[in-house]
């Protein structure tokens, strides 16, 4: 995930695009960017790093102009030079810069089409460049020399038909306006919503609802899976659906792990889905072990705290906080490297012995994916002096990679991988692991919107719907991707970088 603004406004867009990203921070850690247009004047910063850091006041006072983008990044390909930031920019036609959240999955071929066919050069590994220039291509054959509404969704419906994967995308045509859209399965968020102010309506885009409330939008609706918005720099708005066959699969990880619980995703309060995990994960608990013997749950910071309360309410067990978060410390599953994510789950969380002293206790999370976190808590429980230490899992087991970005590209990192329910709960050293079935986490987010035929639940199942998934591209993505390949790059970058600084067509100041 990453995560990605856009704002047509009366007065500078610059600090409301601010304040959106850090309200967006949750879903990318690495790298942050804003780009504002002013007339025919673009105004860029980007680089690695938190929002707060990467944009000093010197840099928010020369971003000017009543439209803009923003984005937060969550390298899901490529690499996390600062070089990979986004926004990207093309400057023909019009001048293009572009913010995309989701992972395409032919983002290989189209980079050698774009260079034979199209005669585009690409000056970075990153999917998302590849993705602005195949939509620029599509525009600049339209040859106009003011492009109209009709013309941009002309273009994004080449887009769809080109490209392959997830993604969710904001774009600014300089001068014009501010574009989004949503790949034809809709596996990505991106809703829209507009405010009043004395000057006129402004209209905002984003990847998660919370960024507009947050701001005094009101929430419009989601885009539809195809469909795209235009909002030209006046404040007119046109929407249009750009694919043949449009299909809603949203990404079930989002309700999971990835949204904020205050966010409303395709009509489903995330908050609600997830207090509906944590019912259904009690019912089966008890199920499957009426007689049991917990005296307390206890949830893992942040993520699991809400599915945690309801479970412990169903089972009518107490809930209590037994892990304090460190707040100055980031997620840890959407760090880099797995060296850093095991450091920061013992800097970041800390045990309240007397909850744990004696006790049995059942530790929830939304999810485990490598098992690096219940790893360190349960050693922290037992530590702390529980008795018995149990585990659930408000999610089923996570077995499959991911390819429509999130960073699980590995399935042999994937601690539930081939193994059975009783080896991971050797593994991770717990007295007892329960895990959701997948008909209940499908169920627990359906109800908020029944309309939703299919959740894009590949990593429980397996099941691809968007691109031509096959096994020599799980293989390829598995040896690209794959921890150790990353660390090595990332040293290989951290040395040059120490050495000469970043040589790139962006250098970061
Ligand atoms: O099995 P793992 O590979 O450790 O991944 C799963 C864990 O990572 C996430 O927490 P994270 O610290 O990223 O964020 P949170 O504070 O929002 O829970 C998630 O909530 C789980 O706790
Ligand atoms: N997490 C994401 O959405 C990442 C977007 C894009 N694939 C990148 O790596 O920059
Ligand atoms: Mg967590």
């Amino acid at each position: 995930m990453c995560g990605i603004v856009g704002i047509v406004g009366h007065s500078n867009v610059n600090q409301s695009i601010y304040d959106a990203l850090t309200v967006l921070q949750h879903r990318g850690q690495d790298a942050a960017g804003i780009v504002t247009c002013d007339g025919d004047r673009l105004f860029l910063r980007k680089d690695n790093g938190m929002v707060r850091d990467v944009f000093r006041t010197r840099h928010m006072r020369r971003l000017v102009g009543n439209m803009g983008i923003g984005h937060v990044r969550y390298p899901t390909a490529g690499s996390s030079s600062s070089a990979e930031a986004q926004p990207f920019y093309v400057n023909s036609p019009y001048g293009i810069t572009l913010a995309h959240n989701g992972n395409l999955t032919n983002s290989a071929a189209l980079a050698e089409d774009i260079f034979r066919a199209d005669l585009r050069h690409i000056n970075t590994t990153s999917d998302s460049e590849v993705l602005l220039n195949v939509f620029a291509h599509e525009l600049q054959t339209l040859g106009k020399l003011m492009p109209q509404p009709e013309d941009i969704f002309s273009a994004v419906r080449r887009v769809h038909e080109r490209v392959e994967g997830a993604y969710a995308v904001v774009a600014m045509i300089t001068g014009y306006g501010i574009l989004a859209f949503r790949d034809p399965y809709g596996v990505r968020p991106v809703c829209f919503g507009k405010r009043e102010t004395d000057k006129g309506t402004e209209y905002m885009v984003a990847s998660e609802s919370v960024a507009l409330s947050g701001l005094g939008f009101h929430l419009e609706r989601d885009l539809a899976p195809g469909e795209a918005i235009y909002i030209t720099s006046q404040g007119e708005i046109f929407t249009q659906q750009c694919a043949d066959n449009p299909r809603l699969n949203p990404c079930i990880f989002e309700h999971v792990y990835l949204a904020r619980p205050d966010s409303i995703i395709d009509d489903i309060s995330v908050y609600k889905a997830r207090l509906r995990m944590g019912e259904k994960l009690a019912e089966k608990l008890l199920r499957e072990w009426p007689d049991h013997d917990i005296d307390v749950v206890i949830p893992i910071p942040d993520t699991s705290r809400t599915s945690a309360l309801q479970l412990a309410n169903t089972l009518d067990v107490k809930f209590r906080e037994g892990f304090i978060k460190n707040r100055y410390i980031g997620r840890t599953f959407i760090m880099p490297g797995q060296q850093q994510r095991k450091k920061s789950v013992r800097q970041k969380l800390n045990a309240i012995e007397l909850e744990f002293s004696g006790k049995n206790v059942l530790l929830v999370d939304d999810s485990i994916v490598r098992g690096t976190t219940c790893n360190e808590i349960i050693q922290m429980a037992r530590e702390a002096g529980a008795n018995k230490v149990y585990f659930a899992s408000a999610a089923p087991p996570v077995q499959f990679p991911n390819v429509y970005g999130i960073d699980m590209p590995a399935a042999n990192e994937l601690i539930a991988h081939g193994r059975s329910v009783e080896e991971i709960c050797a593994l991770i050293g717990a007295d007892k692991l329960i895990y959701q079935d997948l008909q209940d986490l499908v169920d627990a987010c359906r109800e908020g919107n029944p309309a939703i035929e299919q959740f894009e639940c590949s990593v429980f199942d397996g099941n691809y719907v968007a691109g031509n998934i096959s096994r020599d591209y799980l293989d390829y993505l598995e040896r690209l991707r794959n921890d150790a390949s990353k660390h090595k790059r990332d040293r290989e970058r951290a040395a040059a970088l120490a050495e000469n600084g970043i040589i790139d067509l962006h250098n970061a100041e």
